[in-house]
């Protein structure tokens, strides 16, 4: 049975925090090997914040925090110090084996859209990898054993390891130089998949400042400092990635990607990145998603 390590911990977050259904959560844990009596025991468990003892000990939390975790300094609108984001300057940015055009900047909030980030046959290979993990999760109750009644899931995810193999290491390694920080400091690539009506509500990426729950994410890598959204299709309709507060909104484009950052060197967060996935009105959405970490992470 596959160990419960820290990206197994941030999968589990990040549906819960989309709003998955524990059924489709258990169901793709099972199908990565887990079995029913642990998947539902850790998914249950997570989906019960009140019960904050118990939960803080469940097994999936295996890095103990250490005695003094940086805390993000949450500022109101408008206060936060836009200090210089590490992406190279130019309209064309050479990444060792490709180079990515530079579409748009934004300095405030930090937002950055390129185009050629990925081949459409690196995009077709990705989603190609993710379908049959995705298609694990059905809409049947393991539970029960019964088919549920479908209340649609938003979106349906999978993940990729840092550097599982040489396809995904070579990306791993060009989405380091393009976003300019560490390969080692990002998190695995999360991949989601949209239907029509799927949307990803507003949000924000990092962990929030002051909030008990951030502190087991924070033991492993800080904070995360900036995001790179891909684009791994064309969207017949909707699915745009919206920034509310900015009023800002970028169209999904295969091979296209959308980069921001909300982690400045005071250690504030920036408040201005609140973002979402708009719904996909006709056709589907596939995206990759790659979080940079302050240091080190995994
Ligand atoms: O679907 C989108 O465009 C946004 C995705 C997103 O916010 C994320 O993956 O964190
Ligand atoms: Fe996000």
């Amino acid at each position: 049975m596959p160990q419960l390590d820290t990206a197994w911990q941030a999968w589990l977050n990040e549906n819960i925090n989309r709003g998955c259904s524990p059924e489709s959560m258990i169901q793709a844990m099972m199908g990565a090997g887990f079995d029913q009596a642990s998947a539902s025991t850790v998914v249950l468990q997570l989906l019960q914040p009140k019960q904050v003892g118990p939960v803080v000990q469940a097994p999936v939390v295996i890095q103990q925090a250490p005695a003094v975790v940086e805390q993000p300094k949450a500022v109101a609108k408008g206060n936060y110090h836009y200090d210089t984001m590490p992406i190279a300057p130019g309209n064309r940015i050479d990444v060792g084996d490709r180079e990515v055009k530079v579409l748009m900047r934004c300095e405030r909030p930090q937002v950055v859209v390129f185009g050629d980030v990925l081949s459409h046959e690196e995009c077709d290979e990705i989603i190609r990898r993710s379908t049959h993990k995705l298609k694990r999760s059905t809409t049947v109750n393991p539970l029960t054993g019964k088919e549920d009644i479908i209340e649609r899931r938003t979106s349906e995810g999978t993940f990729f390891n840092r550097c599982e193999d040489d396809f995904i290491a070579k990306l791993d390694r060009r989405i380091a130089r393009l976003m300019n920080w560490p390969m080692e400091n990002g998190e695995g690539f999360q991949i989601l998949r949209y239907g029509i009506g799927g949307e990803y509500r507003p949000h924000f990426d990092y962990f929030p400042p002051n909030e008990s729950g951030s502190a087991p994410h924070l033991a492993n890598g800080g904070q995360r400092v900036s995001t790179l959204v891909m684009y791994l299709n064309d969207v017949e309709a909707g699915g745009e990635t919206i920034f509310p507060d900015a009023g800002m909104s970028v169209a999904p484009q295969k091979g296209s990607a959308a980069y921001f950052r909300y982690f400045n060197d005071r250690g504030q967060v920036d408040p201005m990145t609140l973002h979402g996935g708009a719904p996909v009105l006709a056709g589907e959405k596939w995206i990759m998603t790659k979080w940079m970490r302050q240091h080190r992470y995994g």
